[in-house]
Formats: structure tokens, sequence, C-alpha cells
């Protein structure tokens, strides 16, 4: 038997594995990031007998993912292609941009291009973020309500405190406040942060955490959950709906009359219509969370191309499309209500996701902090505004069906 007991080589961290020396998820400790890699893949391929050359082919140094990812064996590879350029005139992004975004959906890059083409034909599109804010929302027993509303008051009496223990965990993050909830012997504290640019949810997490512990030391609550589901993260939920999580951001144009004929081959009348029934009727009937198309795509692409939390493309989707014949023709705006996004931290590192930034102009820290993640957020809301017209017309125009035939197969 070969003595592998200090070996760092792929096909010895194979065998010490074999050996039982090491576990599958310590490789890292034993190698630098790219053998650990190629030893892990090999296991999984010789144990499923699947070839990996294609996960393996990835463009990166490995230990670039060191904050993003256990147990690697290689990396997905997702095309990605860009829409527009496009206009906007936005509070933090000004002037054309090409929107960067990666999809395995035929058709869909060519509809939100059709979309900036016409947005473009109308003089550009304007976005403004009108809130931000990252939320964390830890869960108390507490022995009934009497401790429950005591517990509120403290919060609100010491809420400087609070504020101290949380802001002494960053050098960025600021708490904007902290908003109680009770239900029987339950509170919710939904603290909420300016994460600058951030999307902030590690962030807020270990913030919130230092403050929990405050609450546990000064009151006779005890914290059951760090994550209270009410804050509301990965998941469907109203309060991100109207009170909004990350950034609030919103993004409208009007279209010629002409425009929408010629290029759309529809009518402002009839997308019009196309949106009151399918977005607003449609969605309410259906009781869903989010009055629009498939703004979802866009948010995906877009987080997939920039390094975003994919998972989060759940309370991206909640948006509400309005589009109105005007005198001047078709007024068409798109409003997200919690967009969570940023241009500093987690996947945003990475090579190609930092290059899409590039391309938008918001890689890293803004000056001042926060403009960067504004931007960005600011050109999701307008790719998303290009998606929902070029999506409503086609439906006006029954082209649905024949852009995916043509496109997606
Ligand atoms: C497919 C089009 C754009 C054709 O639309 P068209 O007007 O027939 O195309 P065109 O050849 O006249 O070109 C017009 C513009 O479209 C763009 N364009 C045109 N072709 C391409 C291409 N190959 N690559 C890139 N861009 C393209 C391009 O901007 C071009 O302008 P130009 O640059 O030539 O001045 C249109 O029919 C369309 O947008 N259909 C809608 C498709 C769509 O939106 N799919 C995504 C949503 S489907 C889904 O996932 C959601 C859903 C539907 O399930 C949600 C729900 O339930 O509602
Ligand atoms: N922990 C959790 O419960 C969850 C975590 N996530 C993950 O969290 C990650 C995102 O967390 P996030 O906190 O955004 O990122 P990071 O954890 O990567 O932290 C980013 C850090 O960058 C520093 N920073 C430098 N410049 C700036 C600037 N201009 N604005 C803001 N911060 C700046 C800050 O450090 P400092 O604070 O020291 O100033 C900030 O905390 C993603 O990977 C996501 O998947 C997602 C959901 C839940």
């Amino acid at each position: 038997m070969t003595d592998d007991s200090d070996a760092t080589g792929a096909d010895a961290l194979v065998r010490r594995v074999r050996d039982g020396d090491l576990r599958v998820h310590e490789l890292e400790e034993h190698a630098d990031a790219d053998t650990a890699a190629t030893a892990r893949r090999r296991l999984v391929e010789s144990e499923t007998g699947v070839s990996l050359d294609a996960v393996g082919a990835y463009g990166f140094p490995a230990d670039r993912a060191d904050a993003n990812i256990e147990n690697m064996i290689g990396a997905a590879q997702i095309p990605m292609g860009v829409a527009g350029p496009v206009t906007v005139d936005g509070g933090a992004l000004d002037g054309e941009r090409y929107l960067p975004m990666a999809t395995t959906e035929g058709a869909l890059i060519a509809s939100v291009n059709r979309g900036c083409s016409v947005v473009d034909a109308a003089g550009g599109a304007t976005a403004r973020v009108t809130k931000s804010g990252m939320t964390r929302a830890p869960v108390f027993r507490v022995a009934d309500v009497a401790e429950a509303e005591a517990l509120v008051a403290w919060v609100r009496d010491n809420e400087g405190t609070l504020r101290e223990a949380a802001e002494a965990t960053t050098s960025h993050g600021e708490l904007q406040g902290v908003t109680p909830y009770v239900v029987g012997d339950s509170v919710f504290l939904r603290f909420r942060y300016d994460t600058k640019d951030a999307m902030g949810m590690n962030m807020a997490t270990i913030a919130t955490r230092a403050a929990a512990e405050v609450v546990e030391a000064e009151t006779s609550a005890s914290l059951v959950a760090l994550s209270g589901n009410l804050c509301t993260d990965k998941k469907p939920a109203a309060i991100n709906a109207v009170e909004g999580r990350g950034r609030s951001v919103t993004a409208d144009v009007t279209l010629p009359r002409g425009v929408v004929e010629e290029r759309l081959h529809t009518t402002p009348e009839a997308v019009a219509e196309v949106n009151t029934r399918k977005n607003h009727v449609g969605s309410a009937k259906a009781g869903s969370l989010g009055f629009n198309a498939h703004v979802a795509n866009v948010v995906a692409a877009m987080f997939l191309a920039t390094g975003q939390d994919a998972a989060q493309v759940v309370e991206g989707a909640n948006a509400i499309t309005t589009a109105e014949v005007r005198e001047a023709g078709l007024y068409v705006s798109v409003s997200l209500a919690s967009l969570e996004i940023g241009t500093v931290g987690g996947g945003t590192k990475l090579p190609t996701q930092g290059e899409g930034l590039e391309l938008l102009g918001v890689a890293g820290g803004g000056d001042p902090a926060g403009s960067n993640a504004d931007a960005l957020a600011e050109a999701i809301a307008v790719g998303a505004l290009a998606g929902e017209l070029s999506l409503l017309a086609a439906l006006g125009s029954r082209h649905l069906s024949s852009a995916h035939e043509s496109l997606g197969r």
C-alpha cells in the first residue's frame, strides 16, 4: 500500500478518502483548491460512473470561490448574452448600458432586447430607487402577552443600545430601525439596515445576532431563532411586497403610438388590455404575490450574470406592472418591491460575475457608498420593464408561441 499519509496530489487525496484518512469536505485543508476540486470530482466520477469533464473545465482559480461554495467539483456554465444597449435616466445610473443576462431560455434575450430597442426609440427609461433596507427578524419566546408588551416597550426605549451592539459588527452597515410584531408569546423584532453596496444578508445577520444577545441579557425574552421568517428571506411574503426589502425600485417609459404599432406589431390599447386582464385580474384571481408577466425572467438572468443570490429571485419577482393609454401613447411602469442586490460581497467577487457588474459600470463600492447597488437596481428595473413591454406586446400580437417555436427549440 502506498503511504499517502501526507500526500497532497489529487490521486493521493482520492486514495486517502477511500482509506478513511480524509473526509470528502475537508480536502481543501490538505491541498490547493483546484487539486481538491479535481480529487472530489474524480471521487464522484468513480462512484457514479458519470464523466464530469465539462463541469471540470471551469475558467477561474477555484480559490476565488472559497467564500461561495463548499464541496466544489467544478462549475456550471450558463450561456450569457446582452440586451440593449438601453438608455437609463436613473437616480444613480445614467446613460446607455448593455444588460448582461445569463439564461437557458431561448427567446428571452430577444424579447428583452426588443423591449430595450423600443424604450430607446422613446428616448430611454426613467428609474428610481424609492426605498432601501435589508431586514433580519429574529423570533423570541416570552412568558405571555404581558411580557410581550414589556419587550416591545423595552425595544422602543433601548433602540440606541441595540444600534450600538449591531453597528459594532460592521464598518458599513447602519441600523435604520427595529419594528416589533407580537403573536401570543412570540415576539418578532424586524431589524432593518442600510447595507450600502452589499446585499447585506451576512452583514445584517451578524449584526442582529449581536443585538439579540443584548435583548436576552437585558430582558426575560429567549431567542428561539435568529431568522423568524418575518424578515422574509427567500420565501414569497406580503411583508416584502408592502414594506420592501433590499431595494424598492420603479422604472417607467411612455412609448409613442407609432413605436408600439410599427415595432411591437400591436396597439397601446391592446397592450393595456392584456396587462389589465392578465397581470391584474388574472394575478388577483390566482392569488399571486406580484402582478406582472415575467419579471422573474429578467431578475434571474441578471442575478446570475452579476453574482447575486439566485434564491432571492423569489422576492425580486414581486413586482407590479402598469400600462395605460395616454395622449402621448402607451405609459408602462414596473415596480419591484424587494430587489435584494449588491455590488460587493457574496458572488460579486467571482470573475464572470465581476465582469457583468463592470459591463454595467457598477462593480465594487460606490461613491457615495450604496450608489452602485442603487444603480444595479435601476438597471434591473429597466430590464424588467423592457421584458414586460415585449412580452405583453407579443401576447397582444399573438407572437408568443411562434417566438419560442423559432428561438427556443
Ligand atoms: C421574439 C420576438 C422578439 C420577435 O419580435 P419581432 O418584432 O417579430 O422581431 P424582429 O425580427 O422584428 O426584431 C425586432 C427586435 O427584436 C429584437 N430581436 C429579434 N430577434 C432577435 C434575436 N434573435 N436576438 C436578439 N434580439 C432579437 C431586436 O431588438 C429587434 O430589433 P433590431 O435590433 O432588429 O432593430 C418577439 O416575438 C417576442 O419578444 N416574443 C415574446 C417572447 C418572450 O417574451 N419570451 C419570454 C417570456 S416566456 C416566459 O418564460 C414567461 C411566460 C410567458 O410563461 C410568463 C407568462 O405566463 O406570461
Ligand atoms: N447569513 C445569512 O443568513 C444569509 C446569507 N446570504 C449570503 O450572504 C451573502 C451576502 O452577504 P453580504 O453581507 O452582502 O456580503 P458579505 O458577507 O460578502 O459582506 C460584504 C462586506 O463587504 C464590506 N464592504 C466593503 N465595501 C462595502 C460597501 N461599499 N458597502 C457595503 N459593504 C461593504 C462590508 O464589510 P463590513 O460589514 O465589515 O463593513 C460588508 O459586510 C451572499 O453570499 C448571500 O448568498 C444570503 C441569505 C442569508
